[in-house]
């Protein structure tokens, strides 16, 4: 499944290329204003710092919310007081697009992430183009070569890498690669099942500068608590947030957990 939807990802990123090639791509990186601090908002321990993501469908979940309008999402995001905002670019199994990152960018003052699955420059490219300050990197997706390569034009860019494992290899690896921030996802990628206490296990293996995010599997206050008590910086929740009445409302209440 990894490998089918990274397939995807750089399929549909070969046919935005014919359209807008590496050049002109390259200009309209060159011309945004440069990629905010995501680490520095990430690392901030004055509160709790999650990452609220805007998420349509996925393909463990199926279809998840609607959102005709991320850019007001993002904005109910960030006015209730998420540190970051995340948005799903990846446009077959999880029904994102680079459009909905340009309009979220827009609408807030925090840093934005690209969600894709990224296993060239060009990709890297697009997302600094389309405003991004944080690009994610699965160390999954990639053999160690890459990861570096990736990892280093991403900050080359101005941007910051979140780089996603799910095991203590890979986890080791995303250090390794220069990682200064690290995700651990609950959810396995092969399998698709939570595994929530994977994040504490993990992160503990982690130097003890690095930038702890953990993510997926927040359904209640409670399980916030339980991230950052175990070491998150922050933590990144979708399905909660855009399957709820009021994502404003439930983000608040995950603040205050
Ligand atoms: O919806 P959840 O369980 O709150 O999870 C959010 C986020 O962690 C998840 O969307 C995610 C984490 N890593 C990914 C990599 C690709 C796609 C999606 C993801």
């Amino acid at each position: 499944m990894l490998e089918e939807l990274l397939r995807g990802s750089l399929e549909d990123a070969a046919r935005r290329r014919s359209a807008v090639p590496t050049r002109v791509a390259e200009r309209h990186a060159l011309d945004r204003a440069p990629a905010m601090d995501a680490e520095a908002a990430l690392r901030r321990s004055d509160r709790i710092n999650i990452i609220g993501e805007v998420k349509r469908a996925s393909p463990s979940r199926g279809d998840l919310a609607n959102i005709s309008d991320p850019s007001a999402l993002a904005a109910a995001y960030a006015g209730a007081g998420a540190a970051a905002i995340s948005v799903l670019t990846e446009e077959r199994r999880f029904k994102g697009s680079l459009d909905d990152l340009r309009a979220v960018r827009d609408a807030v003052e925090v840093p934005v992430l690209r969600k894709e699955f990224i296993g060239e420059e060009y990709q890297l490219l697009e997302a600094r183009a389309a405003g991004a300050d944080i690009a994610l990197l699965i160390v999954a997706c990639l053999d160690q070569p890459l990861l570096e390569r990736l990892h280093a034009f991403t900050r080359e860019l101005g941007m910051t890498a979140l780089v996603e494992a799910h095991t203590r290899d890979e986890a080791l690896r995303a250090v390794d690669a220069g990682a200064t921030v690290v995700g651990i996802n609950a959810r396995d990628l092969h399998t698709f099942e939570l595994h929530p206490e994977r994040f504490g296990d993990l992160a503990a293996e982690l130097p003890s500068d690095a930038v702890r995010v953990a993510e997926s599997a927040v359904k209640t206050p409670a399980d916030v608590r339980r991230y950052v008590d175990a070491g998150a910086h922050a933590v990144l929740i979708g399905e909660a947030l855009v399957t709820g009445a009021d994502p404003a409302a439930t983000l608040e209440s995950f603040l205050n957990a």
